[in-house]
Parts: structure tokens; sequence; C-alpha cells
């Protein structure tokens, strides 16, 4: 399923390293949209213009606080990740709580880097996540299983990373944020561009994910990130590069 990625995956990589002033901007320009995407699938008002300019330093007037804080935020649990990448070292729940605690940072400190002391349920959703004692229990297996599962395909392997931690839901609020910065962890740990699920697909992930966690149908979301990481491939395409 993921042979036309690692095609493309292949010839990129015949042409690293990039040359360092365009390996800089295209990882500004990525940064933003994977910010604004993010953020905008989780109702965040700011557009994409907006948000590059809010993570250039400066306000946007008749926009909240909040959604400065989200964009600053998101962009430094970004860099979070690719310093985790760097580092190589292997994933843990103090590393997910870090990145959660980047993404709630300055909007909710009781919350950030804490999982939930209370129930949820997810609005629009068939599934309901697990109460909260178990949350502990829950994550120690999902991060066990990350830890031993090295036989998959390092998409699949991102894609359920992603899905059984949403599944999970281990936090108040933004687990959609944090969710989406480990799919990325995963692929970008493994040479692969990052996957940005842009605003317009919002409806089509919130059902792929529904299918995964209602039937195990893991078909809709698989070809969906497929899609937008062939996407992806579309700014290297444009320059010439694959
Ligand atoms: N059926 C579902 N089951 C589990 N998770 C889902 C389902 N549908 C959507 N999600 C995930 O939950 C996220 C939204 O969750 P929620 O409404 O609780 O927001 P949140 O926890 O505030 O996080 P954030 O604001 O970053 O998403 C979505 O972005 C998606 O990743």
């Amino acid at each position: 399923m993921f042979a036309d990625i690692d095609h493309l995956k292949s010839t990129l990589d015949t042409h690293r390293p990039l040359l360092p002033h365009l390996v800089k901007s295209l990882a500004e320009d990525l940064a933003i949209r994977w910010t604004y995407h993010s953020n905008a699938i989780e109702g965040n008002t700011l557009t994409l213009l907006e948000t590059k300019v809010v993570l250039e330093g400066i306000t946007v007037g008749g926009k909240s606080l909040r959604e400065h804080f989200e964009a600053i935020n998101h962009k430094e649990a970004i860099d979070y990740v690719y310093e985790l990448c760097d580092r190589n070292e292997p994933l843990s729940e103090w590393h997910i709580k870090n990145l959660h605690g980047l993404v709630l940072k300055n909007i909710d400190p009781d919350n950030a880097g804490r999982y939930r002391c209370a129930n949820v349920i997810i609005t629009g959703a068939s599934h309901t996540p697990p109460e909260h004692f178990l949350l502990n229990e829950r994550m120690g297996e999902l991060v066990a299983w990350y830890e031993t599962k090295t036989n998959l395909h390092p998409i699949e392997k991102a894609c359920q990373l992603h899905t059984d931690f949403v599944i999970i839901h281990p936090f108040i609020d933004g687990n959609g944020r944090t969710a989406r910065l480990l799919l990325n962890l995963e692929l970008i740990k493994h040479g692969y561009p990052p996957c940005i699920i842009t605003v317009d697909k919002r409806l089509v992930y919130y059902e792929a994910i529904d299918d995964w966690a209602t039937t195990g149908n893991r078909h809709k979301f698989l070809t969906l990130i497929h899609d937008c990481m062939m996407e992806g491939f579309g700014v290297y395409q444009k320059l010439g590069i694959v």
C-alpha cells in the first residue's frame, strides 16, 4: 500500500543532504503548514498567513491570546519532535507528557502534561475512551507495544501509534494535536517527510478514526495518510527533486 511513497522516499534520499538554505526554508514552510492545519482541525481560527505572522512573533488583532499560544506552542512541540528524533531515544510516556505539556503550555497549566482525572466522551464518536483510572495501564501498554512492534511498516506503525493514542484519549484536551505530533515523530524517525492532515479532510479523518476504533477497519485511515503523504511530496516534485 505504501510502495509508491517508499519509491518517492528513495528518490528523495538520493538527493540528500539537500542544500542547507533549502533545508531551512522547507522546514519553515512545513512548520507553518503543519501548525496551521493541526490547529485549524481543532477550531483555531488563525489563517495560514496569520499563523506565519504569529510564529514570527507578531500579534494578530482580533484573535484571542489562546489562539496565539496554540500556534506558538505547536511550533515548540514540532521542535521537540525533531529533538527527540535527533536524540534517537526510545519513546516513553515521559516524552508523550512533555509533548502534551508543550501543546497546552500557558493555556491549561493544571492539565498540561498530565493524564486526565475524569472520564470523557468524544463528540460524534461511537467509541468511548477508557475510564480515567485505567489510563496509566493503557498508556503503559501502548508504549510497550510501540517498543516491541518492530516488524510493521513504519507508516503503519505511525498510524497505529496515532490512532491507539486517540482511542485512549489520555488527556482532557489536546489529544488530537498530540496524536498528530506522534504520527509525525514516527515518520520523521524513519526518514519520511511529515504528514500534514489538512483541515479540509477533517471529516474523513474523524470518520477514519471512528471506523478503526469501532470495527478495527484501518483501511480508511491508512488511505487518508497515504494520500496526505503523497500530497506532502508535492513540494519536492515542484522543486524537481522527486
Ligand atoms: N471517533 C473517535 N475516536 C477517538 N478519537 C477521535 C475520534 N474522532 C476524532 N478523534 C480524535 O480526537 C481529536 C479531538 O479530540 P477532542 O475533541 O477531545 O479534542 P482535544 O482532546 O481537545 O484535542 P485537540 O484539541 O488537540 O484535538 C481529533 O483531532 C481526533 O484526533
